[in-house]
């Protein structure tokens, strides 16, 4: 790819139209589809929303290419439905089923080194809801991979935006936009119909693992799917006009194109995936042919470490929406098709209070997952694991903790030993049954609650709870 122009990496600033060209002056002025573009470039437009809704919500961009996208061979179906679901209804229950159980996995096994798997193949998923072809609902993937793809490959996705979490290894998106660099601890988010390619970083690239001292023998991390709507940023309410992820720290590729088209070489493979299922198509030039564009319908890149994080400074512990990064509104005020929401280190000096997650019945369906380190409400939750409790199941800390921090001294304590993130869905999510049969589902997960102490005793009010702090905690922050 033919390298961006200036010496800084990335556009930033989210809500704003964009501008990026490779080549000086190969945006046209003032229209957008001259009868001959600047550099006899093409004019495409791609669409991210209906060409009439509403402007503060309207989403699209122009792509000035070599030659436009549509010239490839015709779509050839190259995997059915299966390890990838986009059809969570009742009818496709031969794939996915009810589960109102809390369910945990431990690590994503990586695949063996001799058995090469790139991203489209390394994918799979665990759990959603709706279904893409009536573009409602979402999906809920992991990924663990050993290989780059190929590098006359293409990955696009018609059935939803996707937002990708690396937990191990460093990623390098390639996109029609240009490349993002996503190490662990950042997320891109990729919004459906966006042709990218994904190669690992070198050992050593990027700036540092997920899980601390993690050797990269692959990547793995996982993937939520929006069937409807793009993600956003959440309005802030009372809290003003700073905070959380702040729009400035929002990034944006620069274009950047193939500029070679050899007669010779091998044909582009482009891989589709269309109402869950694969389908491949090939091109002789390659799709990565952007000299310039502009608009407001982009991937993006966003480090977790630059989150301004809000919380009590008084008492409780405060509902976890207060920790959202990226939102996808539905129609339904308040109620997201799908929140981002991490759990960073930050400072906790709440007074009189039970620091942990409260126990909880949520309305929502939360599927969780580790980045790096642990998490303040369970002892065996490990990094490159993740967890998933339904929609109004209860759950909360395990015993351990509770027994821990009922306890526990509350002095100003810096929480800085694990960052956990959360996609939360107003949906009900049916489990992929390749999930349930997975060889590291952690099926004694439930005996976590086991042996949490009682304190009650109604002879006093004000009980003084004296209780062994396990072993575990002794060495957490
Ligand atoms: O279940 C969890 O651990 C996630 C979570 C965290 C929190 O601080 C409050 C509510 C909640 O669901
Ligand atoms: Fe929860």
């Amino acid at each position: 790819m033919a390298a961006p122009p200036s010496d800084s990496e990335y556009l930033t600033g989210w809500g704003g139209h964009l501008e990026s060209e490779a080549l000086p002056g190969a945006l046209p002025r003032a229209q957008n589809n001259p009868q001959v573009c600047p550099y006899g470039l093409v004019a495409e437009q791609l669409s991210g929303t209906a060409f009439t809704v509403p402007r503060s919500m309207n989403l699209r961009s122009w792509l000035y290419r070599i030659r436009p996208s549509v010239g490839h061979s015709p779509y050839t179906l190259a995997e059915p439905e299966g390890r990838l679901l986009a059809d969570f209804s009742s009818a496709a229950a031969a794939n996915c089923t009810a589960e109102p159980n809390q369910l945990r996995w431990g690590p994503i096994p990586l695949p063996p080194p001799d058995k090469p798997v790139d991203f489209i193949r390394g994918l799979e998923t665990v759990a959603g809801a709706g279904d893409a072809a009536r573009k409602d609902g979402v999906a809920i993937h992991v990924y663990a991979v050993n290989s780059s793809m190929n590098s006359r490959a293409a990955f696009s996705n018609a059935d939803g935006d996707m937002l990708i979490v690396p937990q191990l290894g460093t990623l390098v998106l390639k996109t029609e936009f240009g490349s993002l660099t996503v190490p662990p601890r950042s997320v891109v988010v990729v919004p459906r119909g966006i042709k990218f390619n994904v190669a690992l970083a070198a050992a050593g690239e990027g700036e540092g693992e997920g899980e601390r001292g993690a050797e990269g023998a692959g990547a793995r991390g996982y993937v939520l799917e929006i069937f409807k709507g793009h993600f956003t940023l959440p309005d802030l309410g009372p809290i003003g006009s700073n905070g959380l992820a702040n729009p400035r720290d929002i990034k944006f590729p620069k274009a950047a194109y193939d500029d070679t088209e050899e007669a010779t070489a091998e044909p582009w493979v482009l891989t589709h995936k269309y109402m869950g299922q694969l389908f491949e198509a090939t091109a002789a030039h390659s799709p990565f042919n952007v000299v310039a564009w502009h608009g407001n319908y982009v991937p993006f890149l966003y480090c977790l470490e630059d989150f301004c994080c809000m919380n009590s400074v008084t008492y409780d512990h405060p509902d976890p929406s207060i920790y959202t990064v990226f939102t996808a509104p539905s129609d339904e005020p308040g109620t997201a098709v799908a929140d981002f929401v991490i759990f960073p280190p930050r400072w906790m000096v709440q007074e009189n209070t039970f620091r942990p997650p409260w126990y909880h019945v949520n309305v929502m369906s939360e599927y969780m997952g580790m980045i790096w380190g642990s998490y303040d409400a369970k002892v065996g939750f490990q990094p490159g694991g993740s967890s998933l409790h339904p929609c109004l199941t209860a759950h909360g800390p395990d015993a351990a903790t509770f027994a821990a921090a009922s306890a526990a001294a509350l002095a100003p304590t810096h929480f800085n030993s694990g960052l956990a993130f959360m996609f939360e869905t107003g949906a009900m999510l049916r489990v992929s049954r390749r999930a349930l049969a997975a060889r590291n589902l952690d099926v004694d997960y439930h005996k976590c609650w086991d042996g949490i102490p009682v304190l009650f005793d109604a002879a006093r009010r004000d009980v003084e709870v004296e209780v062994e702090v396990p072993a575990e905690f002794a060495k957490r922050g």
